[in-house]
């Protein structure tokens, strides 16, 4: 992920196959629709950008034919040489969560890929199983802290009332947690830190995060970095001159995720609408 950011940068596009969409770009609402869809964004992201996000609940829909779909979008990014992140948002105890991990990351899997998001609500522990499985394999995880969505406000930014660390929001804690996870990695390793963690967490673009319990500026002083997935550019409101502002020294290790807002486009502009938000971003990271 660390060589893909160098050489293509920070942007992540979604394959969020809505069927408004499907609409738009004149194919089915099938699971050949959704293939057709997924493999023009490959190919439009191909030598554009270096990240992929496909929100699997899409292919979901269609059961087995849905995933048939997806596996051919994973086969075409892989050889395409893009990262991508399955958003599967997976989470469970631990040993049912390890089978979600052996699904998503395990190389030669149907459904390889080079990261899943995870959810914590069974507890950061709970997704260890994960996180070594996705270290073994020179892959990665994101686990959910602070969402974008309006809802998440409520559960997210409870105080944690016990063990030890009294008064971390929920989303702070899971902040915490998967830094601390990196660091002892790093240092059981004891190989030179790497520039990037390989468990990150999805910190959304349209909050306040201290008002979400995360201190940017504390979590961004580790070593290794922990990388940040950050939806909620563009169609949910938030905008890539900000970006600095609201990720602070977490900046440098973010995956800007959009969907709707590229994807809009249309398939024969895709390409170019890539390249302008990568210029962009990069203008604001610059
Ligand atoms: O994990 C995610 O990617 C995610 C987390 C979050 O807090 N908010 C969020 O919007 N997402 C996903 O990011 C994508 C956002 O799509 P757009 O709003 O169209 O850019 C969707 O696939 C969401 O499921």
């Amino acid at each position: 992920m660390h060589e893909s950011i160098e050489r293509y940068g920070q942007l992540c596009v979604g394959i969020d196959p809505h069927g408004f969409l499907l609409d738009a770009w004149g194919l089915p609402r099938t699971a050949a629709g959704l293939r057709e869809f997924g493999l023009r964004v490959v190919d439009a992201a191909s030598g554009t950008i270096g990240m992929l996000k496909p929100q699997v609940a899409f292919f979901e829909v269609f059961g087995s034919t849905g995933f048939a779909a997806l596996e051919e979008v994973l086969a075409a990014a892989r050889t395409a040489g893009l990262i991508v992140i399955a958003d599967a948002k997976r989470g469970d105890i631990g040993s049912s969560v390890d089978a979600y991990g052996d699904a998503w990351l395990t190389p030669g899997s149907p459904l390889e890929a080079d990261a899943v998001t995870l959810a914590a609500y069974t507890g950061t522990g709970s997704l260890a199983g994960v996180f070594d499985l996705a270290e073994r394999h020179d892959k990665g995880a994101f686990v959910l802290a602070a969402t974008s969505n309006p809802e998440s406000q409520v559960l997210q930014t409870a105080t944690v009332p016990d063990g030890g660390r009294l008064g971390l929001t929920v989303a702070g804690l899971v902040a915490t947690e998967i830094d601390e996870w990196n660091r002892s990695r790093a240092s059981v390793d004891n190989a030179e830190s790497p520039a990037l963690g390989s468990i990150g967490v999805v910190l959304g673009a349209t909050k306040n995060l201290l008002d979400y319990g995360v201190d940017a500026r504390s979590l961004g002083a580790s070593a290794p970095l922990m990388p940040v997935l950050a939806p909620g550019f563009g169609h949910q409101g938030a905008r890539f001159d900000d970006i600095r502002s609201i990720y602070g020294p977490l900046t440098a290790g973010t995956i800007v995720s959009t969907s709707r807002s590229a994807l809009a486009a249309g398939p024969s502009a895709l390409r170019d609408t890539l390249a302008a938000q990568a210029a962009q971003l990069a203008g604001a990271l610059s």
